[in-house]
């Protein structure tokens, strides 16, 4: 497979032409009587056509036929894909799953969309508000079949197998360790090379932005320079069966059949894109000194709400890094949140949890649901020696945080049959350690290297 070129940045205003056909770009103006190569051009808009310059996405494709040209859409079934959240009683405890099951290809062939299922969300396609949280489980490739997302914007985290998706964009080749970004209205297809996992997050009526870094200044975190965004490419190919365009409507798919590919766009420009982006390149920044950063400090993509500060959902990783904080507790600590927490595992394991959360599984701590480090890890972790040490190396842990109160799916609690009954168990082994004649002085006894030098001087 030839390396795949891709162009740099987030959000810019790019342009590009398949260089089969250079010049294909009407230049000074968008739409002349006649486009160059008699392409139809195309707007894409993915934000109202009044917004403020900031927040105005658009891109122009300009195209071998029109995306208009294809048969009625009828419903399709879909078993495991739904925005229905009221379909099991709501639940407030710890839920995680064991990894999600991919079928076997021998027993039954499943692509990317056929594979999609709905763990999670909340909120309303219709309202443009609302968040939901799928899982692929796939075994193989979309042939002369697409797929757009009318309700809003999916984020992909592959766990298990690359994807290559070609949209009207262009083609990208996305790893686990990669992320991209397929906004809404785009359409894709996913050739897979095997059995295949990922995770989907999908937001209604926002995109995702860059966090914005405040005091931290102009660089870190995720870097713009480090988005790839796919280059024209064009196919032009006609389909005797048809092609079936696959669009998600309201929580529903549809299918279409036409007689030609969609990727026919021979080129392209503007700011409103599919993208990707490599996790290894974000710029870690995490506490020099001592306590626990709030996990916000590693957020990747942000999708605000309308509240100030207050995210629809955003990305979360829990990167390699070092640990290096004096006195203490380095694990995440035990907490209570306004806000939802869906975690999944790309690889490795995840410090607060050594055993039970697995690559290709996942854990929603909902709403003001207790939860923390398990029994295990807090005991290793009060007594730990506070030598610098690297952390999470060669793991990949990410969260899906979101204000919205999440609603679990009937596949999530009973379909897929991967919920952990005994997740609770992992807690029970707490135990008081509560000492009424504790003083200072014990404690220092107890302590490892690394005191603090503040309540050294206070002595
Ligand atoms: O619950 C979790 O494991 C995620 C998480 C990590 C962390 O370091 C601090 C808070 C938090 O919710
Ligand atoms: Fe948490």
């Amino acid at each position: 497979m030839a390396e795949l070129k891709y162009l740099t940045g987030f959000g810019n205003e790019f342009s590009s032409e398949d260089p089969r056909c250079p010049g294909a770009l009407p230049e000074g103006q968008n739409n002349p009587q006649v486009c160059p190569y008699n392409l139809y051009a195309e707007q894409l808009s993915g934000s109202a056509f009044t917004c403020p310059r900031s927040a105005n996405k658009r891109s122009w494709l300009y195209r071998i036929i029109p995306s208009v040209r294809h048969k009625p859409f009828t419903v399709m079934h879909h078993g495991s894909l739904t925005d229905n959240w009221n379909e099991v009683e709501p639940d407030p405890n710890q839920l995680r799953w064991l990894p999600f099951t991919i079928p076997k290809v021998a027993e039954k062939k499943v692509d990317f969309v056929m594979g999609l299922n709905t763990v999670c969300g909340a909120g309303d396609s219709r309202a443009r508000n609302g968040i939901a949280i799928h899982v692929y489980t796939c075994n193989t490739s979309m042939i002369d079949r697409s797929f757009y997302n009318s309700d809003g914007d999916f984020l992909i985290v592959p766990q298990q197998g690359k994807i290559f998706v070609t949209t009207e964009f262009g083609k990208m080749i996305v790893e686990p360790n990669e992320i991209c970004v397929i906004q809404q209205g785009m359409h894709f297809s996913v050739e897979v090379f095997g059995e295949t996992r990922g995770y989907v997050l999908e937001v209604y009526g926002a995109h995702f932005e860059l966090p914005d870094l405040g005091p931290i200044g102009a660089n870190g975190l995720a870097n713009p320079r480090d988005f790839l965004v796919p280059v024209a490419w064009y196919e032009d190919y006609t389909v005797a069966g048809g092609y079936t365009i696959i669009s998600k409507y309201q929580g529903k798919l549809f299918s279409a059949l036409q007689d030609h590919s969609p990727f026919n766009v021979v080129a392209w420009h503007g700011n409103y894109t599919p993208y990707k982006y490599n996790l290894e390149n974000f710029m870690v920044i995490n506490c020099v000194a001592f306590d626990h950063a709030d996990p916000s400090i590693f957020t990747v993509l942000t999708a605000k709400s309308v509240r100030p500060g207050v995210a629809i959902a955003d990305f979360v990783i829990f990167p390699p890094r070092w640990g290096i904080a004096d006195h203490t507790f380095r694990p995440p600590y035990y907490h209570r949140n306004c806000m939802s927490e869906f975690m999944g595992l790309i690889k490795g394991h995840y410090e607060a949890k050594e055993g039970g959360f697995l690559p290709g599984g996942g854990s929603l701590h909902s709403i003001m649901t207790p939860h923390g480090p398990d029994a295990d890890c807090f005991e290793k972790n009060s007594k730990a020696a506070l030598k610098p040490e690297r952390v999470a190396e060669g793991t990949m842990a990410f969260m899906f945080e979101s204000s919205f109160s999440m609603a679990v799916t009937r596949w999530g609690m009973d379909t897929c049959r991967r919920l952990d009954k005994d997740y609770y168990r992992c807690w029970e082994p707490l135990r008081s350690h509560f000492d009424p004649h504790w003083t200072p002085s014990s404690q220092k006894a107890k302590a490892g290297p690394g005191g603090c030098p503040r309540a050294a001087a206070r002595e």
